[in-house]
């Protein structure tokens, strides 16, 4: 694509290379995405004001580790390297790379030493979010130390001279508190870049794109009732009327009444086609006996795709299924330009059957859960739509861990139930991106009224974040988890112990499972 002013990603597999594109979109500065072996001459054509190195699953040192060509360096653009893309910068400029004896996930603070563009206003001792197990043992020529870290001696490096930059940490989470700072400083300091590009009126667009694709057709939209497809089904009426029909499935899966909940809803606040199909004996049929998350998954995608395909038989022309998937849905399940691993697959991604009638429409496929928000409350939608904590496709089927029965999932509705009215109760609901409970599949020995009980352990889990990418767990009240607790034992039975889950996203992922 032609552009006057870009920068270039060059991916080496990071969960959050999205993240950097994002936060430079943020700044209005253009961007795009390359596999890291994107050829050299185009970069050349192309002329960036500057290029990113992204972060990495691998180690440099690998026989296997993605590259980039060394003639990268002396092309006189301006290069910053993030964790992987750091640790390339100096392997290849003659310096060293090792496993690091402490491998180093969370927080961080750093300590900036002397004075540098690219942590220009940064506050010394700022809390920074790391994720990895290498570090640079040797610093290549002409690199200088920016800043250190407690347990990383070498964790931001310059050469003034070349313009060329690399942080251990991710600047590109919120997490980094000054994160976005850097990267700017990286654009408009250290590139030249002008904050002159805004993504054009997504929301015309979008309606422009979709009348076009759809003609005359009917398409299917998978209404679960959250933020992203609730947002999808206004946007998409918008574009097609009475020619859209939303279909909300029942998969046994859902929290308790909620199913009833999001159907009255939306007859309440839209005038919007919408069919109610209980799907939850075929569900719970198909996952009996299962234990593996990714088996849960996959059987999940699959299922909803055939309860669509059967329902779109019952329309004429009905051709497309709208589906609400975020970017991290994407991330997290396929390898997108770069070598990413698979951490799971969200399923209504890599847990959608290989063939398929219906042809996708997903038009938040490059968006972020807030940005989506945003979209939603320019479109009008009400409050309690767009607030409402997420809740993944795959449901309760991945919170309760192990084999799924229907006594298992009423234990566990039951439980949720509370402690989420209980948000609500103490006005923190909004406070929190997104809170659940976790049945284990543990049993733990109590004692109730003299007796001895047997009975399974709940989890709790409350985190904050804004996009799902990185989390961090939520400081609650101990008076409020005393509080909830005692509710949960008292008044569900089959539990008789309850835990706080205190792990962030990264090393841990929000879903148990
Ligand atoms: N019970 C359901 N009925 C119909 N479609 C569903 C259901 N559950 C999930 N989907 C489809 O799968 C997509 C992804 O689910 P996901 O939970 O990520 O998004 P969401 O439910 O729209 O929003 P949120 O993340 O806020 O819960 C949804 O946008 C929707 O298209
Ligand atoms: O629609 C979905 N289908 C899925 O298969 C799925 N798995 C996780 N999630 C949601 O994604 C966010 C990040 O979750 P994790 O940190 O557990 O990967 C959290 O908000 C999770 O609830 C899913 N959503
Ligand atoms: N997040 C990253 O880029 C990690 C880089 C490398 N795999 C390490 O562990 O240090
Ligand atoms: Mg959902």
């Amino acid at each position: 694509m032609e552009h006057p002013q870009k920068i270039i990603i060059l991916d080496f597999g990071s969960q959050y290379t999205q993240l950097i594109a994002r936060r430079i979109r943020e700044s209005k500065v253009y961007s795009e995405i390359h596999p890291h072996h994107y050829d050299l001459n185009k970069i050349i054509e192309e002329r960036p004001k500057g290029i990113i190195l992204s972060g990495g699953p691998m180690s440099v040192y690998d026989e296997d580790a993605p590259v980039v060509d060394k003639k990268i360096f002396e092309l006189g653009i301006p290069i910053l390297g993030i964790c992987y893309g750091m640790q390339l910068i100096a392997r290849y400029n003659g310096g060293n790379v090792e496993p690091a004896s402490n491998r180093e996930y969370g927080k961080a603070e750093i300590n900036i030493i002397g004075d540098d563009n690219l942590l220009k206003d940064v506050e010394n001792n700022s809390v920074v979010w790391m994720s990895h197990g290498d570090y640079i043992t040797e610093l290549p020529n002409d690199y200088k130390i920016i800043a250190r870290t407690e347990n990383s001696p070498i964790c931001a490096i310059s050469n003034p001279a070349k313009k060329i930059y690399g942080l251990q940490f991710h600047p590109e989470v919120v997490h980094s508190k000054d994160g976005k700072k850097i990267i700017d400083n990286f654009l408009f300091d250290l590139c030249g870049c002008k904050p002159d590009w805004t993504p054009g009126n997504f929301i015309e667009n979008t309606i422009d794109e979709v009348k076009k694709l759809v003609g005359d057709k009917k398409a299917i939209c998978a209404l679960s009732g959250g933020v992203d497809s609730s947002v999808a089904a206004v946007l998409l009426h918008k574009a097609l009327g009475k020619n859209l029909i939303n279909i909300h499935v029942d998969t046994g899966l859902m929290r308790k009444n909620e199913s009833n909940d999001v159907v009255k809803m939306f007859k309440e606040n839209f005038d919007i086609e919408l069919v109610h199909v209980d799907a939850s004996e075929l569900f719970l049929e198909r996952l009996q006996g299962v234990t593996d998350p990714e088996k849960k998954r996959k059987i999940i995608g699959n299922t909803f795709i055939e309860v669509f395909e059967k329902e779109a038989k019952k329309f004429e022309d009905a051709e497309f299924l709208v589906q609400g998937t975020l970017y991290p849905d994407v991330i997290e399940s396929v390898s997108v330009k770069g070598k990413s691993v698979t951490i799971k697959t969200h399923h209504n991604v890599g847990g959608l059957p290989e063939r398929m009638n219906l042809k996708l429409i997903e038009p938040f496929r490059e968006l972020f859960k807030d940005e989506v928000r945003e979209i939603g409350l320019k479109l009008g939608i009400p409050e309690i739509f767009i607030k409402r904590h997420p809740f993944p496709g795959p449901g309760l089927a991945v919170r309760v861990l192990g084999e799924i029965t229907k006594e298992r999932l009423d234990i566990l509705r039951e439980a949720d139930d509370i402690f989420i009215k209980a948000l609500h109760e103490d006005g923190i609901y909004d406070n929190i991106w997104q809170a659940f409970a976790v049945l284990l599949p543990v049993q733990s020995v109590g004692v109730m009224g003299d007796a001895r009980t047997y009975e399974n352990v709940l989890a709790l889990r409350a985190v904050t974040s804004t996009d799902g990418m990185t989390a961090d767990w939520y400081r609650f009240d101990h008076r409020f988890l005393e509080k909830v607790s005692n509710r949960i034992i008292r008044s569900v039975k089959g539990i008789n112990r309850v835990v706080y889950d205190i792990s962030s996203k990264p090393p841990s992922t929000i879903e148990w499972e």
